[in-house]
């Protein structure tokens, strides 16, 4: 049974969607996509590709300047800054560098993303400590950024990316600055929480962690989808 999303709605659709950026580079030309619920999805693709453009326009980062991007059925161009926390509310995001407030410790953190939603005050804390424990950091839960290793930072991150239960997990390079056995461990993680049917979408380039934990692969080049496989390959050296 699914946890999050119904059954045959679309997380993510994409209809020829440009981006072009102000200094005239066109990073992503002409993406057609759909991401269902439950999807794992890696984003691959060499350096400057479009990886990041494409999935800052999931979680409305970016506009696209030309075609439609819906997110939760949401057209993400019609969303007015105001309002963009609302659309954030069903989506987790992971980052390469975690982005942690550095003056809050873990738990502060993690509630931070409760309070941005207005989640019920009564529910914080036993919630807070359930997400931290699932990502394996009960005894670390006053440490700040700075008391806590890269691996445990990102621990943190993935605490804060699903503590309001979303339906979609978008990571970019969230190993992208540790060493293998840490980067295992997030990916396990994403696993956990993909497997409890949370779709997650993750940019990508571990050549060894796409080619072990084999899943979708959507790669990028110069702006466009070249290939598009259940079950693939990385597919390129690095
Ligand atoms: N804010 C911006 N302004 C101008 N150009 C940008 C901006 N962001 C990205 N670009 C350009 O758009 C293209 C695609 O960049 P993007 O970051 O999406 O690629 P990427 O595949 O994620 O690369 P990497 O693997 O190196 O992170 C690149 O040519 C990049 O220089």
């Amino acid at each position: 049974m699914r946890v999050c999303g119904l059954e045959g709605d679309v997380v993510i659709e994409m209809h020829g969607v440009w981006k072009v950026y102000p200094n005239g580079v066109e990073a992503l030309r002409g993406i057609d996509v759909r991401v269902e619920p439950g999807e794992f999805v890696y984003v691959v693709g060499p350096s400057g590709a479009g990886k990041s453009s494409f999935i800052k326009l999931m979680y409305r980062e970016e506009k696209p300047d030309h075609g439609v991007v819906l997110v939760n059925g949401v057209n993400v161009k019609r969303v007015r800054d105001w309002k963009i926390p609302h659309v954030r509310r069903k989506i987790g995001i992971v980052f390469q560098d975690y982005k942690l407030l550095p003056n809050m410790t873990a738990f502060e953190n993690v509630k931070f993303a409760m309070e941005a939603v207005e989640a019920p005050k009564r529910k914080m804390k036993a919630r807070v400590e359930e997400v931290l424990e699932l990502v394996g950091l009960s005894d670390r839960i006053h440490a700040k950024p700075n008391q806590l290793s890269g691996g445990e930072q990102q621990r943190v991150s993935i605490a804060r990316a699903i503590v309001n239960n979303p339906s979609l997990v978008i990571a970019d390079e969230p190993t992208g600055n540790l060493d293998p056995e840490n980067s295992w461990d997030i990916m396990y993680l994403l696993e956990e929480i993909n497997n409890r049917g949370t779709t997650v979408v993750m940019a990508t380039h571990n050549k060894e962690i796409v080619n072990t934990l084999r899943q979708r692969v959507i790669a990028i080049e110069q702006g466009l989808i070249v290939r598009d496989e259940l079950g693939g390959e990385y597919g390129y050296e690095d």
